[in-house]
């Protein structure tokens, strides 16, 4: 998605969201989409006001991309020198300017790799069809042989990372509680009629909690767990149960005074860890009388994370056409022209 870097650039950045066709279609979407935008944007200013200004993830992204390159030189020598760029959906560093940088440098090969674990055509699939878009345009005779790593929620050392990231909060509720403690996975939400279109993204958050969830009971974990979903925006009817519900029932029925909340569809922190769970929902846990609210860390550049990203792109160069099938498949409901250009697109790339 990309962030804000000061909150002078989040009206464009909640503008360019309110305005992706991908993410919600809005009737006369130009004019309400602006509107809402700019209605909206005092408060996501304060909210960025909050958490340092602006948003973190280009830090990580950046921290990330130059970690998994270093490591990839050494892994896989046939294919170094490697380089990375960075792609925002909704605020610069574009995928605009990222492809014209790569064409800029003669680049000839290009892995696409979306930072999303999960698929959703919300978010994975609107910026592959942003990248073909820019594609089309820049480089209209495809001097790029592109391949794309389009989801990765079940690899093995993301389920480790987040397995140990668990395990090292539970040490921070006294020993007679540990176990009985709930371990709240939440995600962001969906509208309800996305799901019904037949997005897979539910389902791949699910499997990764599933696996994470296998892992610590082969650890000897024991903890009850719940799957609960965030941020929903709007008036529309979005999938529950809400963290937010949930967190406050929890505390309020004196189910617990302890509690684990592990962000399990971001990579790096943002808004909706650093100040939607970090601030908001501790206070509201703190009200309703959680007293031990304990907030898993975000990916970001922990060492096993790194390795994470490395080994699927390691894999990916040794079998690029790995993802083929899964990528170019389409929502049982979908109905949009640029999706089944894009997915064209990607097949023939493949092909090449
Ligand atoms: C990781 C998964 C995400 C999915 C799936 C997703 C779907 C989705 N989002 C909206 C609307 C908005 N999302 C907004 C912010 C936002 N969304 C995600 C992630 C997913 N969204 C993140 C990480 C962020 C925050 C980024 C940041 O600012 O650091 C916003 C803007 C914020 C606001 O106005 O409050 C909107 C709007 C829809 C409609 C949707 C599925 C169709
Ligand atoms: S909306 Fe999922 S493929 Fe088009
Ligand atoms: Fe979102």
């Amino acid at each position: 998605m990309g962030g804000p870097r000061n909150i002078n650039e989040v009206n464009s950045y909640l503008k360019n969201i309110f305005l992706d066709r991908d993410i919600m279609q809005l009737p006369m979407q130009n004019t309400l989409g602006k509107f809402i935008a700019n209605r909206r944007t005092s408060k996501v200013q304060a909210e960025y006001n909050l958490i340092g200004g602006g948003s973190p993830i280009e830090k990580w992204t950046r921290l990330q991309g130059k970690q998994l390159i270093d490591k990839l030189d050494v892994m896989s020598p046939e294919t170094a020198p490697h380089n990375y760029y960075v792609g925002f959906r909704y605020n610069e560093p574009k995928t605009k300017t990222a492809l014209q940088n790569i064409l800029d440098d003669g680049v000839d090969r290009v892995v696409a790799f979306s930072q999303y674990f999960q698929y959703s055509c919300s978010t994975s699939g609107s910026n592959f069809n942003d990248l073909y878009k820019q594609q089309n345009e820049l480089d209209p005779t495809s001097s790029i042989k592109w391949s794309f790593i389009d989801r990765w929620g079940t690899h093995p050392l993301l389920i480790k990372f987040f397995a140990d990231s668990i395990q090292k909060s539970l040490l921070k509720v006294d020993p007679d509680q540990r176990d009985k403690t709930p371990i709240l996975f939440s995600a962001h939400s969906l509208p309800l009629y996305v799901v019904l279109k037949g997005d897979t993204y539910v389902n791949e958050v699910g499997a990764t909690v599933g696996c994470v969830m296998a892992e610590l009971r082969n650890r000897g974990v024991i903890n009850p767990y719940r799957l609960v979903w965030q941020s929903e925006v709007g008036p529309l009817k979005w999938l529950g149960p809400s963290t937010e519900k949930v967190i406050e029932k929890m505390g309020t029925s004196n189910l617990t005074k302890n509690l684990v909340v592990v962000p399990i569809a971001f990579s790096s922190d943002h808004i909706e860890t650093l100040f939607e769970l970090g601030i908001e929902y501790r206070e509201l846990a703190k009200k309703s009388g959680i007293d031990n609210f304990i907030l898993t860390d975000s990916p970001n550049d922990d060492p096993t994370f790194i390795d994470c990203i490395t080994d699927v792109a390691f894999k990916h160069l040794q079998s690029p056409n790995n993802s083929n099938y899964q990528l170019t498949s389409r929502c049982h409901n979908c109905v949009s022209e640029q999706c089944k250009i894009t997915k064209n697109w990607i097949q023939t790339a493949l092909s090449k």
